[in-house]
C-alpha cells in the first residue's frame, strides 16, 4: 500500500453520557486513523458506539454527554477540546459534514429544497446570489435529480424518499467538505433505490474527492463500497483491516459472529444466524475483552485482562488474545469459507 496521509486520527476516547443520575461509557479508549481518500466502514450492533464515536468528530453529541478523555486531531487541531458552539462552526458542514438515515430530518419541509441548497453553498463557499443559485443547479444534478431548474422551486413533500436523499447530500456535498460521514444512508430505502443512492456516494466521492465513512449494519453495504472496515463492540474498535482481510481471513471470535448472520450466508428456509447473548452494559466497567461472556470458546484470560491490538498484517489488526502465540489455535466457523463465493464479486468490482 503506498503510504497515505492521515485526515483525521482519533486516540484513545472516552465518551461518557449522564443518564438518570448515572454515568453510561459509550466510548471505551478507541483509537482510528483515517487516511484521506478512503473510504471506511464502520459495522457493529445496535449500542456499539458507531454513531455516538463519528457524531464526537463534528461536535453533536447529545447534550448530557461529554468527551471525557483523549484527542481527535484535525488540522492540527484537537476536536476534542472544542467546548464551544462557535469553534465547530468552520469544522461542521464546512469540513466534515454528515447525512442520516431518514432525510426529512436533515431537510426544513418549509423551504424549497433549492433554497436549502443554495443556503449551504452561500454558507460555506464564497458564492451569493446568482452564482450561489446556479451552483446549487449544477450540484442537484450531479446528485441525479432530473430537470433541477424546475425542481429548484419545489419542497421536500414533492419528492420520494431516494430522490430527498439525493437533496440531503446535496447539500452535504455542496459544502464542498473533506470528510462525508453517512450514517445508514441507505436503511430506509427500497432496495432498488439503495443500490442508486451507493453508487452515486461512489461517484461523488470521486469527483469530489471525499474521505467517507460509512456507518452501516449492512454487511452488503460495506462489501460494495469500503476500502477497510473497523468492527465496533461495547464501544471500542475490536477489528480493523482492508475489506479483504475482514471479511476472507477475520480474526475476531466477534467479527465471526457478524458475518456468520450476513444473509447471504443463509440456506433458502433456514433462519439465519443471530449472535447469542447480549451487548455488555455499558454503565458498567468492562473486565477483559467485552465479548467474552457472549463467546462459546473464550479462554480465561479473556475475562481478566482487556487485549492489546495483535497485528495480522501491516493493515490488519485485532484485539483478541487469540492473537497471542501462547493462545490455542481456534479456528473460525466453517461457513465463513462460503464468503468468498458470495460476495467475491461485490469486493472485486468496487
Ligand atoms: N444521549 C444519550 N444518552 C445516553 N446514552 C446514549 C445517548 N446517546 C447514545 N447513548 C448510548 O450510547 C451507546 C452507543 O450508541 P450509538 O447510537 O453510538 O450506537 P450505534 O452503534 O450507532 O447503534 P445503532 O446502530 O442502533 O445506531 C448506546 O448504548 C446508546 O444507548
Amino acid at each position: 500500500m503506498t503510504k497515505r496521509n492521515i485526515i483525521l486520527s482519533v486516540d484513545n476516547l472516552v465518551i461518557k453520557f449522564q443518564l438518570r443520575g448515572k454515568v453510561l461509557t459509550a466510548i471505551r479508549g478507541a483509537s482510528l486513523d483515517l487516511y484521506e481518500g478512503e473510504s471506511l466502514a464502520i459495522v457493529g450492533e445496535s449500542g456499539s458506539g458507531k454513531s455516538v464515536f463519528t457524531k464526537s468528530f463534528m461536535g453533536l453529541l447529545d447534550k448530557n454527554g461529554w468527551i471525557d478523555s483523549g484527542s481527535i486531531i484535525y488540522g492540527g487541531n484537537d476536536l476534542a477540546k472544542y467546548n464551544r458552539e462557535r469553534d465547530w462552526l468552520n469544522i461542521r458542514g464546512k469540513e466534515i459534514a454528515m447525512i442520516f438515515q431518514e432525510p426529512m430530518t436533515s431537510l426544513n419541509p418549509l423551504k424549497s429544497i433549492g433554497k436549502q441548497v443554495k443556503e449551504s453553498i452561500q454558507l460555506h463557499q464564497n458564492l451569493k446570489g446568482k452564482a450561489a443559485k446556479e451552483e446549487a443547479i449544477k450540484i442537484l444534478r450531479d446528485v441525479g435529480i432530473d430537470n433541477p431548474e424546475k425542481r429548484y422551486n419545489q419542497y421536500p413533500h414533492e419528492f420520494s424518499g431516494g430522490m430527498r436523499q439525493r437533496v440531503v447530500i446535496a447539500i452535504a456535498v455542496g459544502c464542498k467538505p473533506n470528510i462525508l460521514i453517512c450514517d445508514e444512508p441507505t436503511t430506509a430505502l427500497d432496495v432498488t433505490i439503495q443500490a442508486q443512492i451507493l453508487d452515486l456516494l461512489k461517484t461523488l466521492k470521486k469527483k469530489y474527492s471525499l474521505t467517507t465513512i460509512y456507518i452501516t449494519h449492512d454487511l452488503g453495504v460495506v462489501a460494495n463500497v469500503a476500502d477497510r472496515v473497523a468492527v465496533m463492540y461495547g464501544g471500542d474498535i475490536i477489528e480493523i483491516g482492508k475489506s479483504e482481510e475482514i471479511f476472507y481471513n477475520p480474526k475476531h471470535p466477534y467479527t465471526w459472529a457478524l458475518l456468520s448472520s450476513l444473509p447471504q450466508l443463509g440456506k433458502k428456509g433456514e433462519a439465519l444466524y443471530s449472535i447469542k447473548g447480549t451487548p455488555p452494559n455499558l454503565f458498567h466497567d468492562i473486565k477483559g475483552d467485552p465479548f467474552a461472556p457472549r463467546n462459546p470458546k473464550a479462554l480465561k484470560i479473556d475475562f481478566i485482562k482487556k487485549p492489546p491490538y495483535f497485528h495480522v498484517s501491516p493493515t490488519h489488526k485485532v484485539k483478541s488474545w487469540l492473537l497471542d502465540p501462547r493462545a490455542p489455535k481456534v479456528k473460525p466457523p466453517k461457513s465463513l469459507k462460503l464468503l468468498r463465493y458470495k460476495i467475491g464479486d461485490d469486493l472485486d468490482e468496487k
